[in-house]
């Protein structure tokens, strides 16, 4: 028996800043079908916020460094206002949304990533995906919305990458689900010249990512995306995009991520 469909739909940091962007991806999700968990990140946000505050953000090769202060305003922003921000709009649009830090339920645990050979401060890479909760709110008809905050199990919460949690959430649910993992950020697609938004790769194997890389035209953000993207494919996720919101109603938008 062919298994269910699952959209896991992660939006950047981007798309939540524009208001009207942000109305747009979320109404294009409400109408999907299928089931579907939204994933979203915020660090923009988190960052305006922490400047309002008096905490100056610092980064790392452009990988924020979060430090007591920062983790705060993180669980302030992404698993507060962000959160219920999203749940309030997709309730608007029918879509019965239950926002969740990855200590609700305890749907993600994560380890605090080592001080060596950074110190990312309180930074959680994800152990583990609790996929049978998962499929139990899933059965009851509800939208699950994750910020980017995870925990370790003994008290404290940790900050960690939204990009990665939608990767570790498509692969844990990848043996009950057939399952579709989708980046939607403000571009439409993976670009070869990050100018030019007409220069979309409509489809991207390893190979020629590996040269992308080697020649420049994919980095920063875009280059830890990447990697979430193939772990995924290599792990059983069936599908993965990156594009814009025109990939929830176009199946053939943005860059098909393949192996
Ligand atoms: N080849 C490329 N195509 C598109 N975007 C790219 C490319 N190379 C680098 N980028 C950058 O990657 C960014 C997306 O990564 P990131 O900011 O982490 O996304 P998100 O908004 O989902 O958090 C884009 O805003 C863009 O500046
Ligand atoms: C550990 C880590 O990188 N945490 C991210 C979480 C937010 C995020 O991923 O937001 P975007 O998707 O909008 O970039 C951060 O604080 O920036």
């Amino acid at each position: 028996m062919s298994k269910p469909k699952l959209y896991i739909v992660k939006i950047g940091g981007n798309v939540l800043d524009d208001s009207e962007a942000l109305q747009q991806v979320l109404f294009d999700f409400s109408q999907l079908s299928t089931a579907k968990i939204l994933v979203h990140g915020g660090g923009k946000i988190a960052t305006r916020l922490a400047e309002r505050l008096g905490v100056k953000p610092e980064f790392h090769n452009g990988r924020r460094i979060t430090t007591a202060e920062m983790l705060d305003i993180a669980v302030m922003s992404y698993a507060g206002l962000t959160n219920k921000n999203v749940v309030a709009r997709l309730q608007s649009f029918g879509v019965n949304a239950i926002g969740f830090s990855g200590a609700d339920g305890s749907l993600i645990l994560s380890k605090k990533r080592p001080a060596e050979p950074i110190d990312f401060g309180f930074v959680g890479d994800v152990e583990k995906v609790d996929a049978d909760l998962l499929k139990k709110l899933i059965d009851l008809n509800l939208t699950v919305v994750f910020s980017a905050i995870t925990h370790d199990g003994n008290g404290n919460l940790l900050n960690t990458n939204a990009d990665t949690i939608a990767s570790e959430i498509a692969i844990a649910l990848s043996e009950a689900f057939e399952t579709a993992l989708l980046y939607c950020f403000e571009k439409p697609g993976v670009l070869l010249d990050g100018d030019d938004d007409s220069s979309v790769i409509s489809e991207l194997p390893h190979p020629d990512y590996k040269n992308l890389v080697e020649n420049g035209n994919v980095h920063s953000g875009m280059l830890p995306k990447l990697e979430n993207c193939f772990h995924a494919l290599q792990a059983g996720v069936a599908e993965v995009r990156v594009g814009s919101a025109l990939m929830l109603t176009d199946s053939k938008a943005g860059t098909r991520i393949k192996l």
